[in-house]
């Protein structure tokens, strides 16, 4: 670095770090002028006062012009002469600065940017020394442009720039150095003009070198102060002067140093050996100029090869710095092709692990080998996978190098100043091992995945050969897999046809099963039926709107026998004679009570009663209204039906009496307005038969007579409205239809009763909201409803005394229940939630009576035994005559 300034300060034949040069330069002057030298003062060495005494030059030179006066005109020619030289060398001079500008020219553009010198630029100022000086700098360094106090250039391309920018800094050097000779030359040429002309008008003697030399010393001193001199600059700057005005610079110091010698001052510098020796100094000090220019143009030359070098390694570098890119790029490529591949054959090691475990399931010994496999390709995802991390950390080491290299390259690059070309070489040096290195290492790591690629290939093939495995065993396989299949198919199908007949039979035994259990059922009822006991049908009411809104059913009927209540505590289970459904119509409810009605044409006793909870729907049972008419009015055309089919046998008659027991009280619904209220009382006849005493009895020949004489008694029953029945019936209805069939053969007399009872319903006083009247009834409704109640559990349980007396309702009952009668019992009941306990209590009620036998006896058929036993009675005493007399 040091050698570009120290070569600049050659060029410019200033060595700044000798003040023996100042001496040099002094002797130099001496020998030009043959004349002893003053000394040269620099910057700040004032000279003695003696030495610029104007007096004492003005003494010396008028008495040198009174001693030389004849000389004067030689001098005056040799001035010319001098002049002539300098107009030659100051043409010289010009055409050199045209050449320089043409180079200058020719010369590409200074980069925007780098600061240079501009041609007017002074060199003889410090500052514009200073910023070429780092310029050239550069060029034996770091080959980069860079001028004072500048940021560091970091674009490689300047490095180029940067030499041509020396090239053109040095041109301007040498351009501004022969201005400078230029226009010294210029001044001295000026000068000894104007002293011409002086000494031709011939002032030369008046004025006196005095103030000539005073001139000079005064310009000298202006050109000193403004060069603000400092040691070395001021020696650079008389430098330029003494080469360029030797004479006038001479002759002043020699003035000055010389006060005494008068004579010899004012001659030296009149002498025209002066002026040529100074002119020969000028030119010879422009030769060594040349001579600057020309080695600073050999140690551009010089510098050549070391900027051609750092740029062959800055390309080095790059194609470094690529070449690791490629390499990077290649290895990131191989890493993802292998990532690839074992993602591949990872998705494919799934298939095929689901497809062995399917597939190897056929026989032991695949399983085996299924094992095998499984257990090889295992090892060897393993080790693929160990690959595959290994390739992975090595990518990353790769990485993280190549950042580094980027990073020190990036520093070496933007380095300030790289020390010298050794040390620039050992980097490069460094950076190549470096390289070699990482290309060894890269080697080895393509040596290693060559390797890895070629156990790759081994798997890959063993893969293959497994998929092959895979492929017939499946094939295998599947064809016993198909050959099973068909046969299977065969059996499956047999399995399936055996299944459907076993099904259609296992429907036929259910249906039969069903079948039977109804008949079951039925003879089960009818034995029960001839044994006497009570048939009990459950009817269940359908749930009005308002309750289907809020309320939930909690009926399920099972069968037409079996009902399940579901209550909190548990599904409670009730069986009767027969459940019907809340949807079940009236016309289905009759078709099984119609049987009944034959009954009484029998002579048997027949009881149709219906009980239950208010508003569950007796009366609708029982008689229903004029769409829905109930049992009684279906009752009614049955009777006189039958009355029909038996005309030819029998002559059959039909009374109807109507009563109602209401607060405990008979009324007799079908007493006649004008008929006097008799006393109702109740009484059993000798066959058990109950009657009431006088209550109308009202004969009957037809269907609509009895409908109408029914609706009549109908309308004079106690009806009111409460919370739980818009119409509550708030008295027990007790029909009786007596039928006497008096045979046309044997004049035998059947009699039969039919007995509809429509009792009270019973009631919560909370729920129905009864007061008053009303709760009396109520009341007296649940009294009755709880002495039949009794009378069925003692009848139930076979008790020796049966409480008919209890109530009115029980002795009205008693040829009903428990007595000759076959008894038909409907309970009904609601499905609502709300009613739950109400229905409960109904349905156990029910069940109970379920349990109570009648002793239901044909009333013919006791008369027959009775006339049978008077017949043996009278053949036992030895009678003769037997003959019937019932
Ligand atoms: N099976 C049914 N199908 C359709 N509606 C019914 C049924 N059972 C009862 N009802 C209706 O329910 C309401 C009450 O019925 P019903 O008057 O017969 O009850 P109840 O048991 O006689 O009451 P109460 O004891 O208060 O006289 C009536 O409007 C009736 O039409």
């Amino acid at each position: 670095m040091t050698c570009g300034t120290v070569t600049v300060e050659k060029a410019y034949g200033i060595d700044c770090k000798s003040s023996v040069a100042v001496e040099e330069a002094n002797t130099e002057l001496k020998s030009i002028t043959k004349l002893p030298v003053r000394r040269l003062y620099l910057n700040g060495d004032v000279p003695p006062s003696s030495d610029v005494s104007g007096g004492s030059r003005c003494a010396g030179r008028n008495h040198g012009r009174r001693v030389d006066g004849d000389k004067a005109g030689a001098d005056i020619e040799s001035l010319k002469k001098q002049l002539l030289i300098v107009d030659q060398r100051l043409a010289t001079l010009t055409g050199r600065l045209e050449v320089l500008k043409a180079v200058q020219q020719v010369l590409p553009a200074v980069p925007s940017g780098t600061e240079i010198n501009s041609e007017t630029d002074e060199p003889d100022s410090l500052e514009p020394v200073q910023e070429v000086t780092p310029s050239i700098q550069n060029v034996s360094g770091t080959i980069r442009p860079k001028k004072v106090g500048d940021k560091k250039t970091n674009t490689e391309a300047s490095s180029n720039e940067s030499d041509l920018l020396a090239l053109l800094q040095l041109e301007r050097l040498a351009q501004q150095a022969s201005r400078r000779d230029y226009e010294l030359l210029r001044k001295q040429y000026q000068r000894l003009k104007e002293e011409l002309e002086w000494r031709d008008s011939g002032h030369g003697d008046d004025l006196g070198d005095a103030e000539f030399s005073s001139e000079l010393i005064s310009d000298r001193d202006r050109d000193s102060d403004s060069v603000q001199m400092k040691p070395s600059v001021a020696l650079k700057s008389w430098t330029w002067r003494s080469s360029s005005t030797p004479s006038q610079e001479s002759a002043a110091t020699i003035r000055e140093s010389h006060p005494g010698d008068n004579t010899s001052t004012c001659s030296s510098i009149e002498s025209p050996s002066v002026a040529n020796s100074e002119n020969k100094h000028s030119w010879s000090e422009v030769q060594s100029r040349d001579k600057i220019i020309t080695q600073l143009r050999s140690t551009i030359a010089e510098l050549e090869p070391a900027v051609d070098k750092a740029r062959a390694e800055a390309t080095q570098r790059d194609m470094i710095n690529k070449e690791l890119d490629r390499k990077n790029k290649e290895l990131q490529m191989v890493i993802d092709n292998l990532t690839a591949n074992i993602e591949v054959l990872r998705a494919y090691q799934l298939t095929e692990q689901h497809i062995h475990e399917k597939t190897f399931v056929s026989s032991d010994d695949n399983i085996q080998r299924k094992r095998t496999y499984k257990v090889t390709e295992n090892k060897e995802f393993v080790q693929m996978r160990g690959l595959i991390t290994e390739l992975q950390q090595k990518e990353n080491e790769y990485k993280v190098r190549i950042e580094q290299l980027e990073k020190v390259l990036r520093q070496s690059n933007s380095l300030p100043e790289v020390p010298n070309l050794e040390e620039l070489e050992r980097h490069v040096t460094h950076m190549e091992q470096e390289l070699e290195h990482k290309n060894e290492r890269l080697a080895a790591f393509e040596q290693y995945l060559e390797t890895k690629e070629e156990e790759f290939s081994v798997m890959k093939r063993d893969l293959e050969n497994l998929q092959e495995e895979n492929i017939r065993l499946k094939s295998e396989v599947t064809e016993a897999i198909y050959r099973d299949r068909e046969s299977n198919m065969e059996k499956l199908e047999q399995v399936g046809r055996e299944l459907q007949q076993a099904m259609e039979a296992n429907k036929l035994l259910v249906e039969d099963i069903n079948r039977e259990r109804v008949l079951r059922k039925k003879y089960f009822n009818t034995i029960e039926d001839l044994k006497g006991k009570i048939r009990v049908y459950c009817r269940l009411r359908p749930m009005t709107p308002a309750e289907q809104r809020v309320q939930h059913s909690v009926a399920d009927v099972v069968d037409p026998y079996t009902l399940v209540i579901n209550t909190p505590k548990g599904p409670k289970e009730f069986h009767f004679d027969r459940v019907f459904l809340p949807e079940d119509t009236q016309e289905t409810v009759f078709e099984d009570t119609h049987t009944l009605v034959q009954s009484a044409f029998d002579g048997y006793n027949v009881c149709i009663c219906a009980y239950g909870q208010t508003g569950s729907g007796k009366t609708h049972t029982i008689i229903g209204d004029d769409i829905q008419p109930g049992l009684a009015t279906r009752t009614f055309e049955r009777i006189f039906q039958l009355t029909e089919d038996h005309q030819a046998q029998f002559d059959v008659q039909v009374s109807c009496s109507m009563l109602e027991l209401y607060n405990d009280k008979l009324i007799d619904l079908l007493r006649l307005a004008d008929q006097t209220e008799v006393k109702l009382e109740i009484k059993k006849d000798k066959r058990g038969i109950v009657w009431v005493q006088g209550s109308r009895i009202s004969p009957v020949t037809d269907a609509n007579q009895l409908s109408d004489l029914f609706y009549r008694g109908l309308h004079s029953r106690h009806t009111g409205s409460t919370r739980m029945n818009d119409r509550s019936s708030r008295s027990h209805l007790i029909v009786s239809i007596n039928i006497e069939c008096t045979s046309r053969l044997h004049g035998t007399v059947i009699r039969g009763k039919v007995s509809l009872l429509d009792l009270a319903g019973s009631e919560r006083f909370a729920k129905s909201g009864s007061s008053g009247d009303q709760l009396r009834e109520a009341s007296s409704i649940n009294k009755s409803l709880s002495t039949l109640g009794d009378v069925i559990s003692a009848l139930a349980s076979e008790q020796p005394h049966t409480p008919y007396r209890n109530s009115k309702l029980t002795m009205l009952m008693q040829d009903s229940l428990g007595g000759n009668a076959k008894t038909l019992l409907f309970v009904t009941a609601s499905i609502a939630a709300f009613n739950l306990d109400e229905t409960l209590t109904s349905l156990t009620y029910a069940s109970r009576a379920k349990a109570v036998t009648n002793a239901a006896q044909r009333s013919a058929d006791c008369r027959e035994i009775a006339r049978l036993k008077a017949i043996i009675q009278k053949l036992r005493r030895g009678e003769e005559d037997v003959e019937d007399t019932s």
